[in-house]
């Protein structure tokens, strides 16, 4: 029988059939998630396609068929700027989708920002503190129905950073990230055991410079050194990709079903 818990990787043309083939998979987990009226927790993330599929799930027509009252969004990082900077990944978020739907303000679990009042160290503690709202008694976090992930060229997933402390925090439910490799320099960011309590993770990236990092993910490599290949969700785990993202997958790993 196969491995429902196996890892998946489905490859589109372009990053624009990717962002449309993504939002499509959205609206049919998050459809068949809440017509029972149970809540859907999601992750989202920032980075070049974070914004793509967003937009696209807007612009569906089926959008309109979900009850968004039911839908909570987090976000996987934050970029730790002010409210209106427009490196924001909520702010993002807000423009491509949450600001076109109907879904109540109290849904939208932001990271604070840089002019909130709250430094970075507090910005992370008051995120652990949201998500522990919404926990059990075993598990500090929800489990998010869908935890979308970008993919940096070297690898990293939220603002979790090769070879860095950050990525093995078991106890800790989000962290502040200073000296981030990538500009800015300041983040915060969900850590491993929250990502990977998620049913399903989806890995989204596209661009031949990320061709390296998604071969070695896939192939198996030290989550420490490559942080993608350390997100496993509970359930699935799909690697959505473009073609220039895929040349360094191996062929038998790729679904040909989707
Ligand atoms: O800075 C970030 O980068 C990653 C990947 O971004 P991309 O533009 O290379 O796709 C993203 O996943 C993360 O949320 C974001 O804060």
């Amino acid at each position: 029988m196969a491995d429902s818990t196996a890892r998946r990787v489905v490859i589109a043309d372009d990053p624009a059939e990717l962002a449309r083939l993504v939002a499509e998979r959205f609206l049919v987990r998050i459809r068949a998630r809440t017509k029972d009226g149970r809540l859907a927790h999601v992750a989202l993330t920032g980075g070049s396609m974070g914004a793509a599929v967003l937009r696209e799930v807007a612009e569906r027509p089926d959008a309109g068929e979900i009850d968004w009252s039911l839908v909570h969004f987090w976000w996987g990082d934050e970029r730790y700027v002010p409210a209106d900077d427009p490196e924001r990944n909520a702010g993002q978020a807000r423009a491509a989708l949450l600001d076109r739907i109907e879904v109540p303000a109290a849904n939208i679990h932001e990271i604070a920002a840089s002019d909130s009042g709250l430094g970075l160290d507090e910005a992370a503690e008051a995120y652990a503190a949201e998500l522990g709202r919404f926990g059990t008694e075993e598990q500090r976090w929800p489990s998010f129905a869908v935890c979308f992930l970008g993919v940096g060229p070297d690898g990293h997933i939220a603002s979790l950073f090769p070879d860095r402390e950050e990525i093995n925090e078991t106890d800790r439910a989000a962290l502040a990230v200073r000296d981030s490799p990538k500009p800015p320099p300041e983040r915060v960011t969900l850590t491993r055991p929250v990502i990977n309590a998620s049913k399903r993770i989806w890995l989204v990236a596209t661009g031949a410079e990320k061709a390296s990092a998604l071969g070695l993910a896939l192939a198996g490599a030290n989550y420490a050194n490559v942080p993608a290949a350390g997100a496993k969700g509970r359930k699935r785990t799909v690697f959505f990709i473009d073609e220039a993202a895929a040349s360094e997958v191996s062929p038998d790993l790729i679904d040909p079903s989707y």
